[in-house]
């Protein structure tokens, strides 16, 4: 559904997006990942048709995104900033959706008026953020995107509200196979919901996979030899992105084929061995590690 080939964006002086290719199945749940001034939201803008690359192309459905009207009334893509006019309520809003939403579903709007506890006589801007947030789903659920793109999403929710939005979004997703496109810091949110993730670290895709598949391919691995002694060139040949000591254990974190790995390690006759399940915000820190992106100990 989305092709991005080699898109670059630049301001100024600051190459925030730099060759970047992406390419997103319909009906998945991809996340984005990345360190603060990755490039997230220029690469999400972008898709979203707000921003205009300066190199190379995207397409949704094999057209161009920028300035298509016909695409934009098909998708929905939601910032940090909301926008709504000012003293507009919930109606008054909803009826300007319906206007320029081609697939606007006022049934469907009625029917999340039972899950979102507001008054549709309500101001906007006179709610909480996370009030508006509420609403801001609440309309664009009701617009029937057929792509989601959504920029940290759920900043505000209440937890009751996040599972909420969340079992919405798969209901979407399962039923009439609508594509989401989310940029998370929170990384369990991403692994409950997404089933594609992409990594950016300055400006660059660092990672593309779907997430089974990441998870299956780094490995956290506790080994102990009998005496304590590390036989010479363990996991010398594997790729290992941390290795730490605990008394006479040695941990390591370690990128590639679970069996291959298991069966050199047993060659050396282990005295403890085991491989255990590492979650993507460990998965996440190790690899940005990998690309000299580390946690300092920092004491101030
Ligand atoms: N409108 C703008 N004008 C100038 N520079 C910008 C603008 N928008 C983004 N940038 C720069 O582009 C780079 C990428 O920013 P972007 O907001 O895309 O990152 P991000 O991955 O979404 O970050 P975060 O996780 O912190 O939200 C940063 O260096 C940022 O300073």
């Amino acid at each position: 559904m989305i092709q991005v080939h080699n898109v670059k964006k630049e301001f100024e002086d600051i190459e925030a997006v730099k060759g970047l290719n992406l390419h997103i199945k319909k009906g998945s749940i991809y996340g984005l990942l990345g360190s603060n001034g990755a490039g997230k939201t220029t690469l999400l803008k972008m898709i979203g048709g707000i921003y205009k690359q300066d190199a190379g192309e995207i397409f949704i459905d094999e057209k161009p995104v920028f300035e298509n009207v016909e695409l934009k009334g098909r998708m929905i893509v939601l910032t940090d900033s909301l926008y709504f006019f000012p003293q507009y309520t919930v109606r008054q809003m909803a009826n300007f959706y319906k206007s320029i939403y081609p697939l606007w579903n006022e049934e469907r709007f009625q029917e999340l008026s039972k899950v979102f506890p507001i008054s549709v006589n309500k101001k906007i801007h006179r709610m909480s953020k996370g009030m508006q947030r509420q609403v801001a789903f609440w309309l664009s659920l009701s617009t029937m995107p057929e792509l989601l793109i959504l920029d940290e999403p759920f900043d505000g929710l209440d937890a009751v509200m996040r599972q909420t939005v969340k079992n919405l979004l798969v209901q979407d997703v399962a039923e009439r196979e609508m594509t989401i496109l989310i940029s998370s810091h929170n990384l369990r949110e991403v692994e409950d919901l997404c089933d594609h993730i992409g990594i950016l670290h300055h400006g660059e895709m660092m990672i593309e996979k779907e997430l089974d598949d990441l998870k299956t391919d780094v490995h956290k691995i506790q080994v102990a030899f009998k005496g304590g002694v590390l036989p010479d060139g363990l996991l010398e040949e594997f790729d290992v992105l941390y290795k730490e000591e605990r008394g006479s254990v040695h941990l390591y974190i370690v990128r590639g084929d679970e069996e291959e790995m298991s069966a050199h390690i047993d060659f050396f006759m282990p005295v403890l061995f085991d491989v255990l399940p590492l979650t993507l915000e460990e998965i996440f820190i190790y690899e940005m590690r990998d690309v000299g992106y580390a946690i300092e100990n920092v004491i101030v």
